[in-house]
Parts: structure tokens; C-alpha cells; sequence
């Protein structure tokens, strides 16, 4: 454990529980929706709001450390993971339950040095729980220490997803036909909370063995890996290579031998690192 990454996670876990009291709030009142790069992808007033709290509270205390915030890049800012102490920063993961209310949204948050996860913050606002991680120190949920599955045997297993907001033919028939194939292998079953960071926090659980994303953004899924990881669990590429919190794709299970099982089944519609601007790889959906 660092000691520089050890001296902010109180404070971490205190500016998050504070924000939560604003999305919370915000939860059950009408909410001003604007889009942006689809009709399924939308923002609120909420999360810019939690994002300029967050980040404002943490550089005023860290004025050296660089932010990656979901909605600052929305904004334009320039993404980019350098050795720098970063927090990467989503502050309502799950904007569509949250305007809906459907009742699972999340603040995430992520903290590196040298572009290695130091600690990870889920904390899942409606549910009241704090799932949490350090480097080395294990992970917990709400003080409670985490233990994955362990499951070995696929067709065993609870498996977690996300429907993306990505609407085009390749991307839609790519996520339905890999749903398709998990079912038919048999699985247990196929389920999706609709917040990437606290699906993901279910394999750090045991309640789901494993969980795979493609489409969704460093900051969906950087606190939740090292959450996965500190609980025993193992964190791939879909496509079988190193975790890679950039390339938009992610497989998080119980064990190697069910994460390799899934990266054998599914396939990735292509999609832009979150690092490179117009990669050319072709991608028809939301970047
Ligand atoms: N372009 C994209 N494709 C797939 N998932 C995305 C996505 N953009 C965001 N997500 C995340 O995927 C989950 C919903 O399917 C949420 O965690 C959502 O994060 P958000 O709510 O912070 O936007
Ligand atoms: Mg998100
Ligand atoms: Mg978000």
C-alpha cells in the first residue's frame, strides 16, 4: 500500500458519501435529460454537478493530481492517463436508472499512480453500499471483507452484462447473439443492473461469477476492477489479453478458467480506445 494513496481514502470515502446526499436527493425529482453521443446516452444537471463537487474538493486538497471526469470529457476535455496521480471519476454511473429511478446508481471513483490503479470507491447510492479497495489490502462492502465465487465451471455461473447505448446493426447483433451463446452454453443466467460499475461489484461479491462490458469507459469500470481483483477474482480483455482499462472492454469473473471460457464465446463489436480520437477502426456506435 502507498503511503501517498493511503492518505486519501478517508477523505475520499467522506466526499463520496456527502455527494451521494445529491444524487439521492435528486433521485425522486424531474430531471432536466439532454443526450449525448445517442439517444440512449444522457446526462443530467446531477451528474455535472456531483463531478464539479468531486473534483473541486480533491484538487483543492491535491492541487498536483490530474481528474479524468466522465462528464469534463463530455465536455471536451482531453483523456489521458499519464504517470500522474489521476482520480478517474464517474459521478452518477447508471444516469439511466437514475432518470428513470430505476433504484441502482453508483459514484465511482478511481485513483492511479503510474497509471496503476491504487484504490477503488463503488458506492451504490440507493442501496447503501460502500464497496471499496486498496492495492494489496483486500476489498470490502461497507467494512465487510469481499470474496469472489471461486466458481470454476461456466455453466454454473451468473453472468452480468450491460445492453450498452449503442444502437447500430453490428453493435446490437454482436451483444445480442454473445447473450445468445452465454445461454446456450447453459449459464445459470444473464442479468444486468444497468450500472457497469456496481455489476461488476457483484463478482467481488460471489453474487455473480462473472461480468463482461464492451463499449463502456475507463471510468465505468476502473474502481470495480481493482474491487474484482482485491476479492480474488481476475480481470481480462475480451479478448483474452491483459486488463486494459482503455480499450472498452472488459471480462471480470470468479476465476481464469471461467474469464477464458467467456472470452472464447463472445466477440467485440469495435469500438474506440478511450485514449485515441477517431482510431479509424470503423466504429458505427457511440464513441
Ligand atoms: N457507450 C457506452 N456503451 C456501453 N456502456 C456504456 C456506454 N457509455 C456508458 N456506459 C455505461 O454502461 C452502463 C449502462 O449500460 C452504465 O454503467 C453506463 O455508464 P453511465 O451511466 O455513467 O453513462
Ligand atoms: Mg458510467
Ligand atoms: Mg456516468
Amino acid at each position: 500500500m502507498s503511503r501517498t494513496s493511503g492518505a486519501h481514502t478517508p477523505d475520499t470515502h467522506l466526499c463520496v458519501l456527502l455527494q451521494s446526499e445529491v444524487v439521492l436527493s435528486a433521485f425522486q425529482q424531474h430531471k432536466e435529460v439532454k443526450l449525448k453521443s445517442s439517444p440512449a446516452d444522457l446526462v443530467t444537471e446531477t451528474d455535472q454537478r456531483v463531478e464539479k463537487i468531486l473534483i473541486s474538493a480533491i484538487r483543492n486538497r491535491y492541487p498536483q493530481h490530474r481528474f479524468i471526469g466522465e462528464e469534463s470529457v463530455a465536455a471536451g476535455e482531453h483523456l489521458e492517463l499519464t504517470d500522474s496521480p489521476t482520480w478517474i471519476i464517474d459521478p452518477i454511473d447508471g444516469t439511466v436508472n437514475f432518470v428513470h429511478r430505476f433504484p441502482f446508481v453508483a459514484i465511482s471513483i478511481a485513483f492511479t499512480v503510474n497509471r496503476q490503479t491504487q484504490f477503488g470507491i463503488v458506492y451504490s447510492c440507493v442501496e447503501d453500499k460502500l464497496f471499496y479497495a486498496q492495492r494489496g489490502g483486500g476489498a470490502f462492502l461497507n467494512g465487510e471483507p469481499l470474496h469472489a465465487s471461486g466458481q470454476q465451471d461456466i455453466s454454473r455461473c451468473v453472468v452480468v452484462t450491460e445492453i450498452g447505448a449503442e444502437r447500430d446493426d453490428v453493435a446490437l447483433s454482436t451483444m445480442t447473439s454473445n447473450i445468445r451463446r452465454l445461454l446456450q452454453l447453459p449459464v445459470h443466467g444473464v442479468r444486468a443492473l444497468g450500472t457497469a460499475a456496481v455489476d461488476m461489484c457483484q463478482v467481488a461479491t460471489g453474487g455473480a461469477d462473472a461480468y463482461y462490458h464492451i463499449g463502456m469507459h475507463c471510468w465505468d469500470i476502473a474502481a470495480s476492477a481493482i474491487i474484482v481483483q482485491e476479492a480474488g477474482g481476475v480481470v481480462m480483455d475480451t479478448d483474452g489479453s491483459e486488463f486494459d482499462m482503455m480499450s472498452r472492454r472488459v471480462i471480470a469473473a470468479s476465476s481464469a478458467a471461467v474469464a477464458d471460457r467467456i472470452a472464447q464465446v463472445i466477440q467485440a463489436f469495435p469500438c474506440c480506445r478511450d485514449d485515441e480520437d477517431n482510431c479509424g477502426c470503423g466504429a458505427t456506435g457511440v464513441n
